[in-house]
């Protein structure tokens, strides 16, 4: 072995440079490591500590960082345990506790002291006036809740240029798609440009008979369900899933709403989508296995042969569109949506203008990649949280009768008991508005929201927000606050909005289902539509109670939903319409 070593110094160039060479190496190797270990430990230990004491020297305390994981453990922790057992009392609306149990949990022990009579302890610093403010760790991310209307406005308003949307997750954003949810800067303002007119009111008004058809299709199958079980000596009367049910509702208003005249082939779209969302929303469950999205698993190679197909099947068909705008445009048509309906697709093909006459795939506005995503983002957003609001407005329609009696002599008398409703009768229906409204209010879809400041940020009070700081309005907690809705403020009282959304409250952002400022949810009106519109037919064919197999257990997966579905028993009503429309 000795022998050995000088014919491996000599041909390596002699002992001397070697030693030096490899000396020279390890202290670089030993450098960088202390060096990624020093910038590791700062992210994950002492960062996060001299945060902590930036806040706590600012009044603002919470749950103790805990090395990598943050506050996450306790956090899945206290949420598994609320949504181990249903509410109780059955009936009750208390939900917050359930639904954002952290939240409920370290508000009690770290919101800033008040008094009884809901005073601010007095000789409290800045932050403490933003009751109840704290601290909790999205693992070394600090993630400053917020609930006070006056800093919401401030984030969402006044101040809205500082702060950023959160960047989902991958596997969030492979769900949602990366469209105006996630778009920034001049992007997203072109995008909200192109798409805001779709949205009015005067455009979706287009969509109200499609939508009251479908809903109405759906009260004819239910009824010939009650029909076929009274057949079979039961009652006539059906229980049915809402949750479930309802999903056909929503993605018949939102491929219409995304594809107008080319519904036929955005509905093949759509559903591949909605194939390829079961599959996401799976790996979604399995987010904390790192890499799990990457595996070549049976269910990833089926999502990745969906994901093409749906990119494939949107491109041809952008491409149609695009031709064919192109020939109304030399003919003259500028109507290119069919029906003076202006559909989401079409507003992005036109925004193109002169840019159209190239071929689809080349630069245009709006490129086809960023379209595709586009409608990606459309179904995400439009289709599962109206779902959500559809479920809970009959839920509690089901539960509160005196209230769905008012509701159905407002829709029988503005509509009569055979008429589809139509966009006329929307606007008078006021007691639904105000039934749609408190359903908002306790039951809100999107249970909370989260912003990033984009640098450090000092807020009309004086107080500093670090940069990157993120930023969590609990939107259900904002709700349920009695310091804003009176004592009644867990209970179902859609009376409280009979003047109207903006004076409901004793503060006017105490109601935010949809978010405010420049990034309102763009699809709300569409949502309304759907909501009172479903409400209206259901409400004129059937009555609802609320089934026993039903388990009040509001709970959180992104959105708010029925933890073991929404069963409802629905009894066709005797003077019922025939409509035979809808049953084609
Ligand atoms: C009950 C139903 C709905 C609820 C509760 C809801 C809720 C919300 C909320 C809270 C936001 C703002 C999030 C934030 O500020 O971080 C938002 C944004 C958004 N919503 Fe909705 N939404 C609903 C229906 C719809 C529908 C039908 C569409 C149809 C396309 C839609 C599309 C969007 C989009 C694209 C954004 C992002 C807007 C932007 O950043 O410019 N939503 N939604």
């Amino acid at each position: 072995m000795v022998e050995e070593i000088p014919m491996a110094v000599a041909a390596a160039g002699g002992w001397p440079t070697t030693w030096w060479r490899g000396a020279a190496a390890a202290a670089v190797v030993a450098w960088l490591a202390l060096h990624v270990a020093a910038r590791v430990a700062d992210a994950l230990w002492w960062r996060p500590r001299r945060l902590e004491a930036h806040f706590a020297a600012q009044g603002v305390r919470g749950p103790p960082y805990r090395f990598l994981l943050g506050s996450v453990r306790e956090m899945v922790g206290l949420m598994a345990e609320a949504s181990s057992k249903p509410m109780s009392p059955p009936t009750s609306h208390n939900a917050l506790p359930r639904v954002l149990a952290f939240y409920h949990y370290w508000r009690k022990i770290y919101g800033a002291s008040v008094d009884e009579h809901g005073s601010i302890a007095p000789a409290l610093d800045c932050l403490s006036l933003f009751r109840p403010t704290f601290l909790i760790w999205f693992g070394p991310t600090p993630r400053l809740t917020v609930a006070e209307p006056e800093l919401v406005r401030e984030i969402f308003l006044t101040r809205a240029d500082a702060f950023d949307r959160y960047e989902a997750h991958p596997v969030v954003r492979q769900l949602e798609g990366d469209g105006l949810v996630s778009l920034h800067g001049d992007k997203w303002a072109l995008h909200r440009r192109v798409l805001t007119d779709a949205f009015y009111p005067d455009n979706l008004n287009r969509l109200v008979p499609h939508v009251g058809r479908s809903v109405a299709a759906l009260a004819e199958k239910w009824r010939g369900m009650a029909a076929a079980a009274a057949g079979s000596g039961g009652e006539v009367e059906v229980e049915v899933d809402v949750a479930e049910w309802f999903q056909a509702v929503t993605e018949e208003a939102i491929t219409r709403a995304t594809f107008g005249r080319s519904y036929h082939d955005g509905r093949a779209v759509f559903a591949l989508q909605g194939r390829l969302m079961a599959y996401a929303s799976e790996a979604f469950r399995k987010v904390l296995v790192p890499g799990y999205r990457f595996l070549p698993t049976k269910k990833n190679w089926q999502s990745w042969k969906l994901d093409r197909e749906i990119r494939r099947s949107l491109t041809r068909l952008i491409a149609r569109r695009s031709h064919e705008a192109e020939e109304e445009e030399k003919a003259g048509d500028g109507d290119s949506a069919g029906g003076g309906f202006r559909d989401l697709l079409g507003a992005m093909i036109n925004a193109g203008g002169g840019e159209r006459k190239k071929p689809p795939t080349t630069a245009a506005a709006i490129p086809v990649e960023d379209m595709l995503e586009e409608c990606k983002t459309f179904f995400f957003a439009g289709k599962q949280t109206t779902t959500n609001l559809l479920t809970w407005a009959t839920v509690l329609l089901a539960m509160h009768p005196e209230w769905q009696e008012r509701a159905r002599r407002e829709v029988l008398h503005v509509c009569g008991p055979d008429e589809l409703p139509s966009k006329e009768h929307l606007p008078k229906l006021k007691t639904l508005g105000m039934i749609i409204n408190e359903t908002l209010r306790l039951y809100p879809p999107a249970v909370a929201t989260i912003r990033r400041a984009k640098a450090d940020v000092r807020l009309s009070d004086g107080c500093l927000i670090p940069r990157d700081t993120e930023l969590l309005v609990p939107i259900m907690a904002i709700h349920h606050d009695a310091r804003f809705w009176g004592p009644d403020a867990a209970q179902f009282n859609p009376a409280r909005f009979a003047g109207g959304a903006a004076t409901a409250a004793k503060h006017p952002l105490a109601f935010v289902p949809f978010g405010a400022g420049a990034r309102m949810c763009i699809g709300q009106n569409l949502a309304r539509l759907e909501a009172k519109l479903t409400m209206a037919v259901l409400l004129q064919r059937f009555e609802m109670r609320a089934s026993p197999n039903y388990v009040h257990a509001p709970t959180v997966l992104m959105l708010l939903y029925p933890q073991y579905g929404a069963p409802v028993i629905f009894r066709p009503r005797s003077s019922q319409p025939s409509d035979p429309a809808a049953a084609s």
